[in-house]
């Protein structure tokens, strides 16, 4: 049996790997159109840090795991072909900053239709608004050489920072689709290491559907939240005794309930949307405002952070250092995709702060990229004064000790584990008084702070001193 996979992202990539892994027999031949990235895959220092994957790539990479950019060749030879291809938030035309562009996909379904002959089996892997597998039929159903298709929804459900993890032991595999064998095939794959109690399966538009809604539920939970950490700064509650007082009810549960700074990630904040604009589009104005304040809530969460920093800060922080640590959306990832801290970081560039940031995992160039999106619209337009505060005021420290010396506070906008592990006398000592500490992510030992003389501004709990 032989796979292709179109789009060697951070779901094409693992996803791929793992199944090489598990299942030797298989031939997996992921494509992509972008050559740095499919070199990288190629080579020692893989496009994306994911712990454990280094090692799951490089057994399967030497026995039955391709990368390349021979979209064609490879599309020919597969028995499967997975679309994983991006399907961000369009910035264009009708429901630009809401709907998805499928530009991708569908130029995917078009590359195969053209290039297959006989049978094949095509999972859409990317999420995906539901109802689009009947664009994708109808676009195979035009192949040239008498192919035929069978069309399959297998969206993916794994986490960023625990990818191999998630892929080797995942909740659930939902599989959607009409046709029985077709099914099967895909789910014996899977089940050469998940057992098949936890392989689901659906009719096609369930699955498309059920992928926007996991991720629409998980980051209402986030929200919600995140909207009592604003009252429980107002009234002397703390967010995380909160949290898990009522994570201990089994029907609540303990997960997915850390309060922060803010979602980011590439998915949450486009895939609601997604869902909003379907809801629109359905007619279902009540159903898409719900879900629409989700998003909403985010968006207060992170000015209310970078606020609360100017206003503590005696309502200026122009030309005062302040240290970022940490810019990926989540810790273990190098991923920095509508992180939190690219936004926090740019309210506090338009207050003129001068910013040292430090991220273990993420380069400066691509720091520096985010910083201009950030500051751009939605057409990636950014203003001069914008540009030259990012040349200008933004340093990129190697490590969290120099973004802090001569520091008049330190924000903490990613949860980096080593963050802990400072030496927080030395970093008092060479800070500016008062030294100010905001832990977007309630990550630090706010006590231990205290009795060293920080300043503490958390996420939904009173100001340490
Ligand atoms: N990042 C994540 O953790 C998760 C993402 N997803 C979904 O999976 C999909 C992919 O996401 P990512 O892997 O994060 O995106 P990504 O942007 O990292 O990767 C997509 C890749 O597809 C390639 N590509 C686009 N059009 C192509 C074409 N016509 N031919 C060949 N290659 C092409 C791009 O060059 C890019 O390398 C999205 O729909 C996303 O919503 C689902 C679950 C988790
Ligand atoms: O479709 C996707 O892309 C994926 O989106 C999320 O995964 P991911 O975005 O990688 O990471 P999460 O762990 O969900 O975190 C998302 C954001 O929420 C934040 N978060 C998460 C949990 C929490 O309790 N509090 C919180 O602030 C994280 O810091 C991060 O910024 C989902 O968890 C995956 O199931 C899904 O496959």
């Amino acid at each position: 049996m032989k796979i292709c996979c179109i789009g060697a992202g951070y779901v094409g990539g693992p996803t791929m790997a793992m199944i090489a892994k598990q299942c030797p027999d298989i031939d997996v031949h992921v494509v992509d159109l972008n050559q740095a990235r499919i070199d990288a895959w190629n080579s020692d220092k893989l496009p994306i840090y994911e712990p454990g994957l280094d090692e799951v790539v490089a057994e399967a990479r030497s026995r039955n795991l391709t990368f390349s950019t021979r979209v064609d060749e490879a599309i020919a030879a597969a028995d499967i072909i997975f679309i994983s291809v991006n399907t961000p938030t369009k910035t264009f035309g009708i429901g630009a900053g809401r709907a998805a562009n499928l530009e991708f996909i569908e130029k995917c379904a078009r590359q195969i239709a053209r290039v297959a002959t006989g049978h094949k089996i095509v999972v859409e892997k990317s999420t995906l608004p539901v109802r689009t597998a009947e664009a994708v039929k109808r676009i195979l159903s035009s192949a040239e050489n008498g192919a035929t298709f069978d069309v399959l929804s297998n969206p993916e459900f794994l986490a960023e920072g625990t990818a191999v993890e998630d892929l080797l032991s995942p909740d659930r595999v939902l599989i959607g689709g009409e046709s029985p064998v077709a099914i099967a095939a895909l789910a014996n794959i899977y089940a050469t290491w998940i057992s098949r109690d936890r392989i689901l399966t659906t009719n096609l538009w369930s699955s498309e559907l059920s992928k926007l809604t996991a991720n629409a539920f998980l980051a209402q939970r986030v929200s919600s939240i995140n909207a009592i950490s604003a009252l429980c700064e107002a009234t002397g509650a703390d967010v995380d005794e909160v949290a898990r007082a009522i994570g201990t009810d089994s029907r609540i549960g303990p997960k997915f309930l850390k309060s922060s700074v803010g979602f980011g990630g590439s998915c949450f904040q486009k895939d609601i949307l997604n869902l909003v604009y379907l809801c629109e589009h359905f007619g279902l104005r009540e159903v898409a405002a719900y879900w629409e304040q989700v998003v909403s809530m985010n968006d207060y969460q992170k000015r209310r952070f970078s606020e609360r920093i100017v206003r503590t800060m005696f309502n200026t922080v122009s030309d005062k250092k302040i240290a970022v640590w940490g810019f990926a959306f989540k810790k273990d990832t190098n991923d920095t995709r509508e992180s939190a801290a690219m936004y926090i970081c740019r309210d506090l560039l338009r207050e003129r702060a001068r910013l040292s940031i430090y991220d273990p995992r993420v380069s400066e160039k691509q720091i520096r990229a985010d910083l201009v999106t950030a500051c751009s619209d939605l057409q990636g337009q950014i203003c001069e004064s914008d540009l030259k505060l990012i040349e200008t005021n933004v340093t990129i420290e190697k490590d969290g000790m120099s973004a802090a010396d001569s520091s008049h506070a330190i924000v903490v906008m990613t949860e980096w584990d080593e963050f802990k592990e400072f030496d927080f006398t030395k970093i008092y000592q060479s800070m500016q008084q008062p030294a100010f500490v905001f832990d977007g992510r309630n990550l630090l030992d706010h006590k231990k702070l205290a009795l060293l003389g920080f300043e503490i501004h958390a996420i939904g709990k009173s100001a340490t001193v």
